[in-house]
């Protein structure tokens, strides 16, 4: 297991120390008596002036950071804390629970089963798998699951892994269906895929693999002759184009299939925490899952939409307000976009999912060539590097973990690279202002917002070690993560859901811990929580961000931040 974090690229360095010095970072000039040095923000409160409950809280803390968190606090410090999520698809290569172990050590937060493969037997066993490991060895791996969609892709043809198409030669592309392999043939998924199509149009395989033009309809088949010759892989996936134009070539198909539908009742009934709704096409399709999932009681699921075509780009914004959250994926995009489009696409999503606090994960093939070696490209680590400095929430692992030989291997370049990239923003400085564009109308989110975005200047000024803030259902914690501060954020939480959707912030470490409505005490249970752990030591300072029960303008007040030093 020692192995699993080991580095591909380099030896792990140690942090070296900043430029300009933080007013906290030289402990031995703070007075250690001092308690709390409360700050205000705006129309806050003390944290004492709000306590609610008069009475002698009697919870005991229970939780635990972690075990990955831990390990990587002891040896790195809280700088050294990784803050980009990695989340892994998990697929064959990687599914026997000693296999699973070793990602979760390496950092792994979110295990992705993307349901276009294997049976939901196959599923549920890996996610029996993984929440056995959480509760018996302490990790906090969340589950997410990907709807397959309404996709046409070419079928395993059953011949070698790959068919080659040389040009001008003559294609049947068609829907029947047949075992084995025949030359000059292409199966395709979908029974009505011709539909719509015309002699003269062209289908483009997997975004330019190789090219077909039309050159003659049969029933639901096609005649084909191949005008950029290339490969055909087993399940490459199809687009028609027009004069240059994409072609909606599914239109009468709805985002959710009666597959994805049951595939969604499977995740429901295993307790997965997030459901990826591939193919988005406008925000109403995340509306429906989400009224859905509130009507099964199981509203804690969170949705991300992935961005992956077309239309999922024309209605961007009402997509990102209306999920939790956002994959940028580059697989699919690839598909119905120029690929030299893509880079200034996930830019401009990381930005605007960043501006309207959702987390953003960035996708596929970021380190294809590991599907097969054992170090990636250059070019690769550049791009992965890349995401990190646009400050994306997480990264994501699809072939290379599920099929590929080295998946520990490249979890370990997602981790060496991501801190390396952080550590370099930080030190560089180089954190893009974000506009501070009011979120919400309401006056206690407004609040909520304003002191999240000074707190983290506040953090930062001062050098805090660390950023603690309690938390029901994530809002504050994902308020300050939007700030992409320095030091990592510890959300204390009492749902285990909220615990499980914080995975995938950037920066924070969520912990499920029974809050009390009195804050003091909250603040000073988890303090001694983290001393007793290790985690926190004598001279630590820790900006705390409370927030108990926002449901008025009156009990918004009650948010407070103060900055503390352990003694
Ligand atoms: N659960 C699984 N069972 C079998 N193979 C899988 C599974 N998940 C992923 N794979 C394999 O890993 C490859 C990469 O995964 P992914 O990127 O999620 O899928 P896709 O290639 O369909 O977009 C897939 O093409 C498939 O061959
Ligand atoms: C992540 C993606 O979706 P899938 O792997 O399900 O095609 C993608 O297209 O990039
Ligand atoms: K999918
Ligand atoms: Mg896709």
């Amino acid at each position: 297991m020692a192995s699993a974090c080991r580095s591909v690229l380099s030896k792990p360095t140690s942090i070296p120390p900043r430029r300009n010095p933080p007013l906290l970072a030289s402990k031995k000039n703070q007075n250690q008596c001092v308690r709390f040095q409360t700050v205000r923000c705006a129309m806050q409160l003390d944290l004492k002036e709000v306590a609610t409950v008069k009475e002698e809280p009697k919870l005991s803390f229970s939780g635990r950071l972690d075990a990955v968190s831990e390990v990587d606090l002891r040896e790195k410090g809280f700088l050294g804390l990784r803050k980009t999520k990695l989340v892994c698809t998990v697929g064959p290569a990687c599914a026997q629970p000693e296999e699973l172990e070793v990602l979760a050590c390496c950092g792994m937060n979110v295990v992705r089963l993307n349901m276009c493969h294997n049976t939901r037997e196959w599923h549920r066993e890996v996610i029996r798998n993984v929440k056995s490991l959480n509760e018996e060895k302490g990790f906090n791996v969340a589950l997410m699951i990907d709807t397959e969609g309404s996709q046409i892709h070419v079928i395993d043809h059953g011949g070698s892994s790959s068919v080659k198409a040389e040009d001008g030669s003559a294609w049947l592309f068609t829907t029947e269906k047949y075992e084995g392999f025949r030359p000059l043939v292409v199966q395709v998924n979908y029974d009505g895929f011709s539909e719509g199509i015309v002699v003269g149009d062209e289908l483009v395989v997997e975004g330019g693999m190789a090219s077909f033009k039309v050159t003659g309809k049969i029933g639901k088949d096609l005649r084909c002759t191949c005008i950029d010759p290339g490969l055909l892989l087993p399940r490459a996936k199809l687009s028609v184009w027009r004069d240059g134009k994409l072609l909606d070539s599914n239109p009468g198909l709805p985002t959710l299939s009666t597959k994805d539908w049951a595939d969604i009742d499977f995740g429901i009934s295993e307790g997965v925490d997030f459901i990826a709704v591939s193919f988005v096409k406008d925000a109403n399709d995340i509306r429906q899952l989400k009224s859905y999932l509130a009507s099964k009681s199981s509203e804690s699921i969170r949705v991300l939409a992935k961005i992956e075509g077309l239309e999922s780009l024309q209605n961007i914004e009402d997509i990102i307000e209306a999920s939790d959250g956002i994959m940028v994926a580059r697989g699919d995009l690839g598909v119905q976009v120029p690929l030299e489009q893509i880079p200034t696409i996930q830019e401009e999503v990381t930005r605007l999912c960043r501006q309207l606090n959702k987390p953003v994960i960035v996708a596929s093939q970021l380190l294809e060539s590991m599907i097969e070696y054992p170090i990636p490209t250059r070019a690769e680590v550049a791009d992965l590097s890349e995401a990190v400095r646009q400050y994306t929430d997480a990264l994501m692992l699809s072939g290379e973990s599920a099929v590929g030989s080295y998946a520990e291997k490249a979890l370990s370049v997602l981790c060496m690279a991501s801190c390396r990239m952080e550590l370099w923003s930080r030190e560089e400085n180089r954190q893009s202002l974000l506009s501070q564009d009011q979120l919400a109308v309401s006056l206690p989110e407004r609040i909520a917002e304003q002191i999240c975005n000074c707190a983290v200047d506040i953090a930062n000024n001062l050098g805090v070690d660390a950023i603690f803030v309690y938390t029901k259902h994530g809002q504050m914690a994902s308020l300050l993560s939007r700030n992409r501060p320095d030091a990592p954020i510890f959300a204390f939480t009492d749902s285990r859901s909220t615990r499980k959707g914080l995975n995938l912030h950037w920066g924070v470490i969520p912990l499920e811990v029974p809050l009390s409505d009195d804050m003091e005490y909250n603040v000073v249970e988890t303090i001694n929580l983290m001393k007793v752990g290790g985690a926190l030591k004598s001279g630590d300072s820790v900006l705390v961000v409370s927030d108990i029960s926002p449901t008025s303008a009156m009990s918004a007040m009650s948010q407070s931040v103060l900055v503390r030093t352990i003694d």
